[in-house]
């Protein structure tokens, strides 16, 4: 399976392609329509989120409520292009036109695509690039994890997401697959533990006031994964760096760590692996998930966990200092409209990518043309795996 993302922020649509999926797979639209409204959600997104309806279609590859084994396409329109129809058309426009609008961007905003973009492409109006680097684009990108949370939950595998971090405050308990889902859903900061709600609000909220923005930290959880997803022999095949490069080309997610993650830097070895047991109805197991359920780049059948670090949004209404690319003189970078805190839709977009690798590994390892094929071939795997 293999995906491409189109699309520029104001521009008219997002869309994404997906080849490799395959066909008799039954499809819960509304299912699939749900993870893209929560991606819009969580406190501390800006007006954008108010524009947009983020309704998907099927462009190809469906056909009465199945896949059909050819290339999907999933779009979604930007409704705020209305408002942008003249600075994001696709028709030419004439020099004056141009100036008049007084929209070109000269002013790079630090943290963001804007100036690096613009020299490597040779774009003058830094619009060039930042339409295209925002995080518009996760919409597609949710959209076509959706799509794979249908192939996981198909076979029985269960993903979701929390927060466990915002600014300094922090939700690092251990709950139950269950509980996350409850709570996160009834968060509006996808958190679990409800003393600490209040604390991220008011984080998120000081940081606003003060012009300012803040990061966070999200995670993943992967539960019933197969045995053996991913692979030992060589360094591309790795499932677990595969999903590390997924979690950091999410905009602004500078950071990886699985399990136990940088802790394990100071914890001795006789407390970081996990013990091997056997049980004649479950089959080996391990007493812990310290690994977070990776050994050799391949899934343990342990759950996955995996948490990425975002940084604080780069946009800034008390914006720092930056230079303008026509005069060279300092100038503060450009103000956008700009969310305060997106880690709570973040921690959707790491859900989905991380749906997206699953989804792959699963259709890299088994017969993937016809999905009912795929399920008898994987539970035939599962009994040779429990006689193991
Ligand atoms: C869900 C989400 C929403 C975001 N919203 C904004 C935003 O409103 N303003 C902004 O400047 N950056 C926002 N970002 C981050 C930028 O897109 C990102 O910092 C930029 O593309 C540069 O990439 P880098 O930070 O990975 O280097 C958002 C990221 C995500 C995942
Ligand atoms: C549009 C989305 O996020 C956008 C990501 C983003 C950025 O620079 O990454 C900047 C903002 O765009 P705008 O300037 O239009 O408000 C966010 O709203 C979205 O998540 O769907």
């Amino acid at each position: 399976m293999r995906f491409l993302t189109s699309g520029e922020s104001h521009g008219p649509k997002v869309s994404a392609i997906v080849e490799g999926f395959p066909a008799n797979l039954p499809l819960n639209k509304e299912r699939m329509q749900e993870e893209l409204f929560k991606r819009q959600g969580g406190y501390g997104r800006g007006r954008r989120m108010q524009i947009e309806k983020d309704t998907f279609e099927f462009g190809s590859g469906v056909r009465h409520g199945k896949t059909l084994g050819s290339p999907i396409m999933l779009e979604i329109n930007n409704d705020d292009f209305k408002h942008w129809t003249k600075i994001m058309g696709s028709e030419p426009i004439t020099e004056e036109e141009e100036s008049e609008m007084k929209r070109v961007i000269t002013k790079p905003r630090p943290g963001h695509a804007d100036l690096v973009g613009g020299m490597k492409y040779n774009h003058r109006d830094l619009r060039n690039v930042l339409e295209r680097s925002s995080a518009r684009e996760t919409t597609a990108r949710v959209a076509v994890g959706a799509l794979c949370k249908e192939l996981l939950h198909a076979l029985d595998i269960k993903i979701t997401s929390r927060v466990t971090q915002i600014g300094k405050v922090v939700d690092e308990g251990t709950y139950d697959f269950d509980t996350i889902v409850e709570k996160t859903n009834s968060s509006s900061v996808r958190m679990v533990s409800d003393e600490v709600v209040s604390d991220a609000e008011k984080t998120i909220d000081a940081a606003k006031k003060a012009g300012d923005t803040i990061g966070g930290i999200v995670e993943v959880i992967v539960e019933n994964p197969p045995v053996g997803l991913g692979s030992h022999v060589h360094y591309d095949r790795k499932l677990d760096a595969k999903i590390a490069r997924s979690i950091v080309s999410i905009n602004a997610f500078k950071g990886v760590e699985f399990g136990l993650g940088f802790k394990m830097a100071r914890t001795p070895g006789s407390q970081v692996q996990d013990e091997i047991k056997y049980s004649t109805d479950d089959g080996y197991y391990r007493s812990s998930n310290n690994l977070g359920g990776f050994e050799g780049g391949m899934t343990t059948g342990m759950p996955i966990v995996v948490r990425g670090v975002m940084k604080p949004i780069p946009t800034l209404y008390k914006p720092l200092m930056s230079v303008d690319i026509d005069t060279k003189e300092p100038f503060t970078a450009t103000i956008e409209r700009s969310d305060p805190s997106a880690v709570p839709a973040a921690s959707i977009v790491a859900e989905h990518m991380v749906a997206i690798e699953v989804a792959e590994a699963i259709l890299d390892k088994f017969p993937s043309d016809d999905f009912n094929e795929l399920k008898d071939e994987l539970e035939r795997y599962n009994r040779r795996i429990r006689e193991f």
